[in-house]
């Protein structure tokens, strides 16, 4: 019997190799290796625009056995580099699946691999922190390992880049499309609403639909988008949203921005992920790199203020720094993981963000409420 050769293999700068099989589509790519542990939504995952610069491990082994949809795409474009799972996607299953995972994947140009480890592979990010990795996938299986290593090593890695600037609108839009509801599907927002300023780092649609289902009037923004730009649309307020890259990278043109909203108007002002740890670099604070971040759609976040826990969903690979936090910034959400910092606000302004994602998509939808939160501020300013 021939040996079965593997056509797709992934190379950990530190030399390590796990050989697999290759879907979707051929080629290699270089990037950060994470792991996500949330059990649906790897499409919505695949597409978060967040994950830009990063190959993603799924520790849940069935991937791709629900086919993929438009509905779940977060965003139009490929993001995440590539993906690693335990078991070859299956044919799908599913009433909502339009096609199948690999061809999908392969349209958009990005590599998965499957027959992988996950367990053991989990283990080594956790230990080597975030590792950079090259994904291959040659259905000839002809690998040049030394080659490969040398391009993870060869990475720049995620810190010091600004990758917000690739994954960004380039030019203002408006939105009207709100959540996904049973049995309508995603019906659009009528008549007039909160006029909303949402500047977009790399936003996930369903962070736009949960503004819109708040009673928002979207207006979408470049992230180049200077004060002036932001005030042209005489805003009732601005969103800060979620996207990837080094917040301080990105803070380079964005905290100015938000620094003179800051001073310039009394605004409500609510920012996810990206847009909460660019609020908080503006406020004062420091941001630095996680070990392996967080990434899944269980975890648990104390809201400190009322004790309520929440159970989030969580994409971020930088935190918030909460000892840098300056006097006035109040810390407002902890991690039941690690105790890093998942919230702040203003103590006498209605300005605060979120580092885990309300709008979920994928994972629980405790935190809907703070969508609700922004806009009923809105309303005690008008
Ligand atoms: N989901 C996000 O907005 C991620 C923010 C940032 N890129 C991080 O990794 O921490």
């Amino acid at each position: 019997m021939p040996a079965i050769r593997p056509t797709a293999c992934l190379v950990l700068a530190d030399g390590t190799v796990f050989y697999g099989r290759g879907f979707g589509a051929t080629g290699q790519t270089v990037a950060e290796l994470c792991f996500n542990t949330a059990m649906t939504g790897y499409q919505e995952i695949m597409t978060d625009p967040s994950y830009a610069g990063q190959i993603v491990t799924f520790t849940f082994p069935h991937i791709g056995n629900t086919g993929v949809t438009p509905e779940d795409d977060e965003t139009a474009d490929p993001v995440a580099q590539g993906m690693v799972v335990r078991w070859d996607p299956t044919e799908p299953s599913n009433w909502r699946a339009m096609g199948d995972l690999p061809d999908w994947l392969a349209r958009r140009g990005r590599i998965g691999i499957g027959g992988i480890d996950t367990r053991r592979l989990t283990r080594a990010i956790r230990q080597q922190g975030a590792p950079h990795a090259v994904l291959a996938h040659d259905p000839a299986g002809a690998f040049d390992v030394p080659a490969l290593l040398a391009a993870a090593r060869a990475f720049p890695g995620l810190v010091g880049r600004d990758l917000a600037r690739d994954v960004t609108c380039a030019q203002s839009y408006r939105w009207d499309e709100m959540r996904w509801a049973w049995p309508g599907g995603f019906e659009r927002r009528e008549g007039p609403g909160l006029r909303v300023v949402a500047v977009d780092y790399g936003a996930k649609r369903n962070i736009l639909r949960s503004l819109a289902s708040a009673g928002c009037d979207v207006t979408v923004l470049p992230a180049s988008a200077t004060a002036e730009d932001v005030l042209a649309h005489d805003p009732q307020g601005v969103f800060l949203s979620n996207g990837p890259g080094d917040p301080a990278a990105t803070g380079e043109y964005a905290v100015p921005m938000i620094g003179q909203v800051l001073r310039d108007t009394r605004l409500p002002v609510f920012g996810i992920c990206l847009g909460h740890q660019m609020l908080a670099l503006a406020l004062g604070a420091k941001t630095v790199k996680m070990n392996h971040g967080h990434h899944g759609a269980n975890h648990p976040v104390r809201d400190v203020e009322t004790g309520k826990v929440q159970i989030t969903s969580m994409n971020h690979g930088f935190t918030v720094d909460s000892q840098t936090l300056p006097q006035g910034v109040v810390e407002t959400h902890v991690s039941l993981f690690d105790g890093s910092n998942c919230g702040i606000r203003m103590a006498d302004r209605p300005v605060w963000s979120v580092q885990h994602h309300p709008e979920a998509s994928p994972g629980p939808m405790d935190s809907f409420h703070l969508f609700e939160r922004f806009a009923t501020a809105m309303r005690d300013a008008a």
